[in-house]
């Protein structure tokens, strides 16, 4: 997509590829353009071209090779006729309707004709892929704000997109609901073939379900590219903060009953983490800040701190304060962060290829 578009304070520029499945985070400050993104892509708001630095832009809007917007050729599809379902932040069910009613509303005019067959299969799979079969005949104001917006995405996917926008699916729901609909987030993400964009400004949503990760700022891509790589790089605005850090995708390995600790793989060593119940085998993230990994030139030994692993120093740069620094280090084939003073980093005489151990005081499973 490339879309340019005047706001209030700046212009929107975006020009980016993205993944034709899974979970790509939008991510930003309040204001950054989020939605913006997303309305265009609907074709709820028009992209214009745009002139910069001597040359012409025309918008374009291409989902799985179809073309929505293309300035260039006159192209420019309406709202009703781009196939892709909308999630807002609060679900728009009609109250007088029960879930059944709402789900069917719309089925008609998506699948037409001998295509309606079709058309039904698409909402059974909804319905199953979400788990809310059991509210198919509840009125909509016997519905926890979870299972309204499970409702309200069973119906976007039962029109049968090509894509799906969420915007902030979670913002309304208070902590305890936001955890009970994120399993059923990461179970389309891992199951559908189907590209979603998901604007969130929650960091750890953002740790939970991204794949890919674009970081907006007024109206500018700030990062973008895959997650754990967006996450490490050092000049990525997402690492400044105190809640820098790497994100890991690893496998539960064991777990030890008497200490209480899982044993997570990763590629590029194994963690010890709490145990949280999760089954051996089963495909988790961990995130470690940078915060919490210090770093020594020896094998560190009668320390408190059990997870050691070695790595080699992949980079260094400044921090948001003068007195600290970001050393990105490589550990296998994956990347992580650690915050140390700029004085530890002068006397230990880090440098990029020098081999360190990092101890990693703490890592949790994202979730
Ligand atoms: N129709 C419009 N015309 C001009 N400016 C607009 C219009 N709609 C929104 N804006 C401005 O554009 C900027 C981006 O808004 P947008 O809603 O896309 O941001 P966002 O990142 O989604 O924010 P939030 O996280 O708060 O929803 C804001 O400053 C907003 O005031």
């Amino acid at each position: 997509m490339r879309l340019s578009l005047a706001r209030a304070d700046f212009d929107l520029n975006v020009d980016l590829t993205l993944p034709a499945r899974g979970i790509t985070v939008l991510y930003g400050p309040s204001g950054s353009g989020k939605t913006s993104v997303l309305r265009c892509v609907a074709g709820l708001e028009r992209a214009r071209s745009a002139t910069g630095q001597g040359q012409e832009t025309s918008a374009h809007v291409a989902v799985g090779g179809e073309v929505w917007q293309d300035d260039a050729t006159g192209v420019f599809l309406p709202t009703h006729r781009r196939p892709l379902g909308y999630v807002f932040q609060e679900a728009s069910l009609f109250e007088h309707l029960d879930v059944r009613g709402n789900l069917q509303y719309g089925l008609k005019r998506s699948w037409r004709g001998a295509l309606l067959a079709q058309g039904r299969r698409a909402l059974d799979e909804a319905v199953a892929l979400l788990g809310i079969e059991h509210l198919l005949t509840r009125r909509v104001q016997q519905l926890s704000g979870g299972e309204r917006q499970r409702v309200a995405i069973a119906r976007a996917l039962a029109t049968g997109p090509r894509l799906l926008l969420l915007d902030e699916p979670l913002a309304a729901l208070d902590a305890a609901r936001r955890q009970d609909i994120l399993p059923w987030l990461e179970r389309l993400r891992d199951e559908l073939r189907l590209p979603m964009l998901y604007v969130t400004h929650s960091a750890d949503e953002l740790a939970r379900l991204a794949q890919h990760l674009v970081v907006l700022e007024r109206g500018q891509v700030r990062a973008a590219g895959p997650v754990a790589q967006v996450l490490a790089a050092l000049d990525s605005p997402l690492v400044v903060g105190e809640d820098a850090g790497a994100l890991l995708q690893g496998t539960v390995l064991e777990r030890d009953a008497i200490w209480h600790l899982a044993r997570v793989g990763f590629a590029g060593g194994e963690l010890s983490v709490r145990d949280e119940g999760l089954p051996v085998g089963r495909e988790v993230r961990l995130r470690v800040l940078a915060r919490d990994v210090s770093l020594a030139l020896a094998e560190p030994r009668q320390t408190s701190i059990q997870n050691l692993l070695p790595a080699v120093v992949d980079a260094i740069a400044p921090d948001a304060h003068a007195s600290q620094v970001l050393v990105r280090l490589r550990c296998g084939e994956s990347l992580l962060l650690a915050r140390i003073t700029r004085r530890a980093c002068e006397a230990l005489g880090l440098c990029p290829g020098l081999p360190v151990w990092a101890q990693v005081k703490s890592a949790a499973l994202v979730r």
